[in-house]
């Protein structure tokens, strides 16, 4: 049943055949008369058509994002907050379409896809209690903590807002990761320009009417639509932006080298390694490395990329792990099928390209590998090796190396060696042995007997080395979204509370 772009969404398309982009408060057709289209990954035909933006429309949001952050920052926490809840049930009343738009663009498991919606609502909730609280207190310091200074000066310390945030987020998550942007830029009281991936670009227009349904001002959301190859340098280095959020993949490094003197939050790429030790419970590895490896169809960056496992027990792994792939459904997002087709004919290409290289060095295949289109059933390359691609690249998609090692050392030496360092996890039952190969990983989280997960969303969440700069999570998120002012009341002489 078709709802996106109907009902309370209708005027996102206007009766038109291309989905418009948001400004001031507005639905607006660009003036490039260009648009790009959105390919269905399991149909491979256009689905959507979204506005390709021009430079000058980029300026306008720009300007208007300036003026409309002046007036948000004098707005109370409570309202913004209120505000916020708001599109946080809007969100979820309408979860249905905008699901249906994660099914059609990025073949999101439909399953998936409601939570999804759902999630993006709860975090925003989230944020607007957690904002209020964090941003409803500052500091006082006074002078005689000093050596050799009186208690003759006040120091008033708090966060303030930056001004305009640019959110970039990737196609996996195209609600998810906005929302996990917009929500803290907007509580901590900045304006917000939204410029969202092709793949799942639709998705996050309908994502952006719930906040114009709430009721924000004009010109304090914006959405602007466009290849990031097109528009996306043009935005990252726009003189109007005051922080940038970026999830995605190595494109952030670059935009990383391009900015200007702004904060930065980088969610990158991972090689999230898997570290089996002897001692392991063997089904909770198993299930843990079918959902990690395989959720989404392993478009996940904190989908499990390698795993390195004691010889000893990897005979008995590889077969608990091959019987469960065998029971995947796979198929269309439609049919809430688990394995789905990979978002582009590019990424699948990029994918088939890793499991050549693998076939030709000699990796063992548990399963023969099968492609139908963007559709790549799932793939388990043991007896990987160090001089294979797949050991060190990012597939995204569902393919996972197994690495046979014969000492931990070995393990953390491999996922240390990685130009990633999202996340990892290491399944023991000894804690001990857990907690000292946590501390050796050099990754921004380590899971222990679970597979890696960003979520829950309050969980701080950062990459190091090549998988990102600073942290993500609600808290940290609304943190680095804002700057600290200090004002000083410097007293005439020294006063002492008596108590
Ligand atoms: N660390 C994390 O939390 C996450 C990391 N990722 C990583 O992202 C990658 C897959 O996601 P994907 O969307 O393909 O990543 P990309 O890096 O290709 O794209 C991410 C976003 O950047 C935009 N973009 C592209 N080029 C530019 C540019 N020059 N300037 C500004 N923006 C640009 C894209 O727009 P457009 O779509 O129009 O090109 C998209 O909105 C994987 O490497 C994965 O590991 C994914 C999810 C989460
Ligand atoms: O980047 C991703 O792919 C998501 O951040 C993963 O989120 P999840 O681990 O909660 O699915």
């Amino acid at each position: 049943m078709a709802l996106a772009g109907t009902g309370a969404f209708a005027e996102i398309l206007d009766g038109g055949e291309v989905y418009k982009y948001y400004a001031d408060g507005e639905w607006r057709a660009s003036g490039s008369g260009k648009s790009v289209p959105i390919v269905n990954p399991t149909t491979r035909k256009t689905q959507y058509r979204v506005q390709a933006c021009t430079q000058e429309e980029v300026n306008k949001v720009m300007e208007a994002a300036k003026v409309a952050q002046k007036a948000w920052a004098r707005t109370p926490l409570w309202k913004r907050a209120e505000l916020l809840h708001k599109a946080a049930a809007i969100l979820k009343e309408h979860k249905a379409p905008i699901a249906e738009c994660l099914v059609k663009e990025i073949a999101k498991p439909a399953k998936d896809a409601i939570s999804e919606v759902v999630r993006s609502g709860d975090l925003i909730s989230y944020t607007a209690e957690e904002g209020v609280r964090i941003l409803g207190e500052g500091k006082l310091l006074v002078s005689d903590s000093f050596p050799g200074n009186e208690r003759n000066k006040y120091c008033l310390s708090s966060k303030i807002p930056l001004g305009v945030v640019l959110a970039i987020p990737p196609f996996n998550y195209p609600v998810n990761l906005a929302v996990s942007k917009i929500g803290p830029a907007l509580i901590a009281g900045n304006s917000l320009v939204l410029k969202p991936p092709t793949q799942g670009a639709v998705a996050a227009l309908h994502m952006v009417h719930c906040f114009h349904l709430a009721g924000f001002p004009k010109g304090l959301i914006s959405c602007v639509t466009g290849k990031g190859s097109e528009i996306g340098d043009f935005l990252t280095m726009h003189p109007g932006v005051n922080c940038i959020s970026f999830t995605g993949g190595d494109t952030g490094i670059a935009i990383s080298k391009k900015a200007g003197m702004v904060p930065l939050q980088m969610e990158l790429g991972g090689k999230d390694a898997c570290i089996v030790l002897e001692d392991a419970d063997l089904d909770l590895v198993a299930a843990n490395i079918v959902k990690g490896g395989f959720s989404y169809s392993g478009q996940r960056c904190t989908a499990v990329k390698v795993v390195l496992i004691m010889e000893s027990i990897a005979d008995a792994v590889v077969e608990k792990v091959n019987a469960k792939l065998a029971k995947l459904k796979v198929g269309p997002p439609e049919d809430d099928s688990d394995i789905t087709p990979v978002v582009t004919e590019s990424s699948a290409n990029f994918i088939e390209g890793l499991v050549m290289d693998a076939k030709e060095k000699g990796a063992t295949f548990c399963q023969e590998y099968r492609r139908e289109g963007n559709l790549i059933w799932p793939l388990l390359l043991d007896h990987v090796r160090p001089d294979m691609r797949i050991a060190w690249e990012e597939p995204f998609g569902p393919v996972l190396p197994v690495i046979r090692i014969n000492s931990v050392e070995e393990g953390i030496h491999h996922c240390n060696a990685s130009n990633f360092g999202l996340q990892g996890c290491v399944f023991t039952r000894d804690i001990n042995k857990a907690i000292l190969i946590s501390d050796a990983m050099e990754t921004g989280t380590v899971q222990i007997n679970s597979a890696p997960a960003r979520g829950p969303d309050h969980f701080p969440f950062q990459g190091l080395k090549d998988s990102g700069i600073g942290s993500q999570g609600i808290t940290n998120s609304i943190n680095m979204m804002t700057k600290v002012k200090s004002t000083v009341i410097n007293l005439p002489s020294p006063s002492y509370t008596m108590g």
